[in-house]
């Protein structure tokens, strides 16, 4: 692999905008799942903050999380597989030095992308009432702090504006600009709650935006047609498999509880033989085989 991580996130957004569609970002909760979104042919993967919370610390999205936790995530998913992976870095986890210091172990870990949002430090989850937004001045030093310390060119700084729940669809295109300015890569436009209001921000913008179609949220869950027609290049979906899996391992949990045994659910499960096809299971047993061939195992 020699292109960088950031250079194939944006090869693959650009070959998607010349044929007519938008690059479609799934979240992948962990590195089986990132292997399962790849198999099937997605080409862009995303670690979601929320998922990270949820999913490894059974913690709420409200800026628990540090660093290293994510990073640690981040590079299962990168030693898992080459496609290119955009992370949620929520506010960057610090002041400038630490800003500098996600974006260094990001792009070290062969992460493609990140996003950082205008949320004060005490986040909240996008699509949750009550959230407060750091000044633009602030931000585009969040976002200078970002693009000063990575050392690969492509890698992708997108710029997250929560704006619109506090100051509303003007102020939220306003900041996005300036964020444009300060050297942003792409925009993410959180928490839109009509479609056409994406066309107010791909108008002003020469650079890519994102729309983020998580469910149970304030946004609808546009199509990708419709999300390209007003100007969408990258649509995401940070949650949807994790909710899936997490509904399904429930509905699991509660049959065994119940029925004392597993049988009325085993067919909702994948089978141990897709498991190996994904994982390439045979052949590592394969290679076990040749390696160990003429040397029985000497312990039975
Ligand atoms: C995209 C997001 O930042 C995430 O962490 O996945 C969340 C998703 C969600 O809570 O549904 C957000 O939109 O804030
Ligand atoms: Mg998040």
């Amino acid at each position: 692999m020699t292109a960088s991580a950031g250079a194939r996130f944006y090869h693959t957004l650009t070959e998607h905008t010349k044929a007519g569609k938008p690059l479609q970002i799934v979240g992948a909760i962990n590195a089986y799942s990132a292997m399962l979104a790849s198999q099937v042919g997605h080409q862009a993967l995303y670690l979601s903050g929320a998922g990270v919370a949820n999913a490894s610390f059974g913690l709420p999205d409200l800026g628990m999380t540090s660093l290293d936790n994510v990073l640690e995530d981040a590079r299962r998913i990168t030693d898992a597989v080459d496609t290119p992976l955009l992370v949620d870095i929520d506010t960057g986890f610090g002041g400038a030095f630490n800003i500098a210091q996600t974006i260094k172990k990001m792009e070290k870990a062969g992460v493609a992308a990140v996003h950082i949002e205008d949320q004060v430090a005490q986040k909240r989850c996008g699509h949750r009432p009550n959230k407060s937004i750091v000044s633009i001045a602030e931000m585009t030093d969040r976002l200078k702090a970002a693009l000063d310390a990575r050392t690969d060119a492509d890698f992708v700084v997108m710029a997250r504006t929560d704006a619109l729940a506090v100051e509303g669809l003007d102020a939220a295109v306003e900041r996005a600009v300036a964020f444009a300015e300060a050297g942003a890569d792409m925009i993410f436009a959180e928490a839109l709650t009509d479609i056409e209001m994406y066309r107010k921000f791909t108008e002003v913008l020469d650079i890519p935006v994102l729309a983020n179609m998580t469910e149970f949220g304030q946004t609808e869950l546009y199509s990708t047609e419709a999300l390209f027609d007003v100007g969408v290049e990258m649509v995401l979906y940070p949650l949807s498999a994790f909710r899936a899996m997490s509904q399904a391992a429930l509905n699991v949990y509660q049959h065994i509880l119940a029925d004392g045994s597993q049988a009325a659910v085993v067919d909702t499960m994948q089978t141990r033989m897709a498991l190996y096809d994904f994982l390439g299971y045979h052949a590592y047993e394969e290679k076990l085989d040749t390696l160990f061939k003429d040397k029985p195992n000497q312990d039975q």
